[in-house]
């Protein structure tokens, strides 16, 4: 019976994260899951991000599902201290997800739901590969005498594993995104990933584009794009960004990567604290995570697929939360993907 670890953190983070389980549980009858406090939620009842004890369970866990962390209850501008986010940068390091796999695939049924026009995202198959566990979010920063500081550093053995995993992802093209005419982190990624490529992959075609280029191409063309490898931060934004193909930053699931433990799978959007408590949260991305955590920590590929499927089939019904357009509930959501099922 695999433990899935359990952590829906803050605002809408347990909203969806109650939806992607009762999903998990109808296509799969055998998991169990283990719930811990995690972000705000553990600050308020532990004062920490996430606790000894809850690591523990999860690093002897067969996935971790996490929801959200954060909210402005928590929020401070302090330098040194307690922050939910922390919970996140410590699951990932701790369990070494430096590889973050983000897919942005428009569904036809949402295609209008985009602001972008419609010949523009037809059939865009997209995966943003992003490194998870460096650069400038775990970089030495400090604040002191008046100015503050955050250092981006990246070693040669961190870009090379994360060039691989992107090129093993690709089918015909990567395209790396730096900002290598600034940058001396980004001039050491070029070159990497450039070995990388010639020695291990010469049959995938490998391009490099600047990060400010990228984020316009993105939008100008988005179907140009098939796998993305960027560094953490760059990551970050323009996955952000890159939702909106697909209608919302609601649609957007991950899978975190590359550990010798478990695997870690949360949507891409935060807490929303702006909709939390409302019922009304997109719970498709965090549906879509579910999925992700049976492809790639479980290794179920037909009950992944019927998540996806069973998603699709109630989009095209026309089915949809606020952010999409439409006024169903949360609940409503789940349940037309339940039916499906
Ligand atoms: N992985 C994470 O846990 C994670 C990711 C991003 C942000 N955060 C945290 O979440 C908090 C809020 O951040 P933010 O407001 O910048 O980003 P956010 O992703 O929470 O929300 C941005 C906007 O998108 C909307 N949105 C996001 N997810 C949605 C969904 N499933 N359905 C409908 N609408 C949705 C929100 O209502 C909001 O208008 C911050 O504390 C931030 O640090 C956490
Ligand atoms: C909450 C925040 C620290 C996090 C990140 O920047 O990694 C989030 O934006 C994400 O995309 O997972
Ligand atoms: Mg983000």
């Amino acid at each position: 019976m695999p433990n899935i670890a359990l952590l829906p953190g803050d605002g809408i983070g347990p909203e969806v994260a109650a939806s992607a389980v009762e999903v998990l549980n109808a296509v799969a009858g055998d998991l169990s899951f283990d719930e811990h406090p995690a972000g705000g939620a553990a600050i308020d009842l532990h004062g920490v991000a996430i606790t000894d004890e809850a690591m523990a369970a999860v690093t002897a866990s067969d996935a971790v599902l996490l929801g959200a962390l954060g909210g402005p209850k928590w929020d401070t501008n302090e330098p040194g201290a307690v922050r939910p986010e922390q919970g996140l940068f410590r699951l990932r390091a701790d369990l070494g997800l430096y590889a973050n796999l983000r897919p942005v695939r428009p569904l036809r049924a949402l295609y209008d739901a985009s602001p972008l026009k419609r010949e523009l995202i037809e059939n865009v198959d997209m995966l943003i590969v992003r490194e998870l566990t460096g650069g400038l979010y775990y970089g030495e920063r400090g604040t002191e005498n008046g100015r503050a500081f955050d250092t981006m550093v990246y070693t040669v053995e961190e870009i090379e594993r994360i060039a691989r995993a992107a090129f093993n992802a690709a089918k015909s093209r990567v395209t790396s995104v730096d900002k290598a005419n600034v940058l001396d982190t980004s001039r050491l990624w070029r070159k990497v990933v450039t070995r990388i490529h010639d020695e291990e992959f010469p049959n995938i075609e490998l391009e490099h584009i600047l990060v400010d280029a990228a984020a316009m191409k993105l939008v100008a063309a988005p179907r140009h794009f098939e796998v993305i490898v960027t560094e953490n931060m760059f990551g970050d934004i323009l996955s952000d960004e890159a939702s909106m193909l697909t209608g919302s930053l609601g649609m957007l699931p991950t899978a975190s990567l590359g550990g010798n433990g478990p695997s870690l799978f949360e949507p891409v959007h935060g807490s929303a604290p702006d909709i939390a408590g409302q019922g009304i949260a997109n719970p498709i991305g965090m549906i879509l995570s579910g999925a992700l955590l049976l492809r790639h920590g479980l290794g179920r590929e037909e009950q992944a697929a019927a998540v996806e499927s069973a998603v699709d089939k109630a989009l095209e019904k026309g089915i949809r939360t606020g952010d999409l357009g439409g006024t169903a509930t949360t609940a409503e959501v789940t349940k037309a993907v339940l039916e499906e099922l």
